[in-house]
């Protein structure tokens, strides 16, 4: 099973380049979380940190009891063997078939027999779709399947934590939609704890538990899905429906008096650049019929039905009208009063 990950006031720099300052969230054990954020505001390098590849000048990341921010090298390394990563290209060394490139951190890192190897790395492939591709160059095959043999490679160590840096980069929406799929039968096959960072609006609607968002060197928010889904902020509202309008500039955020210039020209009728609300809760995506049921979400609804008081109205709206009647009837939850949700939703 996946394990908790702590992140404590992190904060990390560039020289006098200060990337994000005191990001506090936590990734519950084997549940799956989107960090969500405009490009440059250090998704990245948040990932980076979380392998110890990156080390913050402030802050603790805590898993299993040990601080990877303060930890001696030999811990650390220890660590980082919980650790599957999917890099945005997929990282694939460009002179080893599939089938090595799958097979090199169990040749690198282990002292299993070639049976053995071969074993694991076609169970592998087989769970990310690419049984019979073993003897293919990464330069042969399309940028789906080499996300996908990245994939099986973070896998074959049995990793307790994933983290998965832009699954949609350079993919079309159908590539796009299958790879969200194939993550949610792998956490329900696995249980193990997911991170993904990404621009992708569907992703971030669909696959997780939880999203965060990165802005102006902030954390804005992390927590259930259907808060970030219903929330008002004007960064997140901007973000979700792909505006030009509010706070999100071109390449760094705007000033007061470019947003009012923005506005008024929308007012007059220019486009906005946005295509609909993408606000609102809408189902998450399941494990493939056949898989198992994903433990994660009956541990989040038992958590989050723990802290719903603490929500905003339409997060706890959400939550609620997520709950089958038996469900309802199990927490002593009354029916539901109607109550408006974004995108028209009643
Ligand atoms: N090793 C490094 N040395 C100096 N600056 C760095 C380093 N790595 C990243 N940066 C800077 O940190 C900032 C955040 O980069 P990062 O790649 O994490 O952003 P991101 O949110 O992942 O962006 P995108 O969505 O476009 O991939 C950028 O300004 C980048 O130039």
């Amino acid at each position: 099973m996946g394990v908790e990950v702590t992140v404590d006031g992190l904060t990390k720099s560039f020289g006098r380049q200060l990337i994000w300052r005191d990001v506090t969230l936590t990734l519950p054990k084997g549940e799956v979380s989107v960090l969500l954020g405009p490009s440059g505001t250090g998704k990245s390098v948040f990932l980076k940190s979380l392998i110890g590849l990156l080390r913050p000048e402030r802050g603790r990341i805590v898993i299993n009891g040990v601080d990877l921010c303060s930890c001696p090298e030999r811990e650390l390394y220890e660590i980082r063997k919980l650790f599957g990563v999917l890099f945005q290209d997929g990282a694939l060394f460009g002179s080893m078939n599939l089938f090595d490139n799958v097979a090199f951190p169990l040749r690198e890192h282990t002292k299993k027999s070639e049976t053995e190897i071969r074993r694991i790395v076609l169970e592998k492939l087989e769970m990310t779709g690419l049984a019979g591709a073993e003897m293919k160059l990464p330069g042969e095959i399309s940028g789906g399947m080499r996300k996908r043999a990245g994939l099986s490679r973070a896998l074959v160590l049995d990793p307790e934590i994933i983290l998965v840096d832009e699954p949609d980069s350079g993919l079309d929406p159908v590539r796009t939609a299958y790879i969200s799929q194939l993550l949610i039968d792998l956490n329900a096959q696995m249980d193990a704890t997911i991170l993904i960072v990404s621009h992708n609006i569907n992703v971030a609607r669909t696959v997780p538990d939880n999203i965060g968002m990165l802005f102006r060197k902030d954390l804005v928010m992390f927590g259930p899905r259907e808060v970030l889904l219903t929330s008002d902020e004007p960064v997140v509202k901007q973000f979700l429906s792909g505006s030009r309008i509010g706070p999100i500039g071109m390449s760094e955020e705007k000033d007061s008096a470019t947003m009012a210039e923005e506005q008024a020209l929308v007012d007059a009728g220019h486009h906005d650049g946005s295509t609909e609300d993408m606000r609102g809760v809408v189902p998450q995506i399941e494990p493939t019929p056949g898989l198992p049921f994903r433990d994660a979400v009956r541990r989040r609804k038992e958590r989050v039905l723990r802290i719903l008081h603490t929500l905003p109205p339409l997060a706890q709206h959400g939550i609620l009208a997520s709950l089958s009647r038996e469900e309802r009837a199990a927490y002593g939850i009354r029916p539901l009063a109607t109550h408006r949700q974004h995108g028209g939703t009643p």
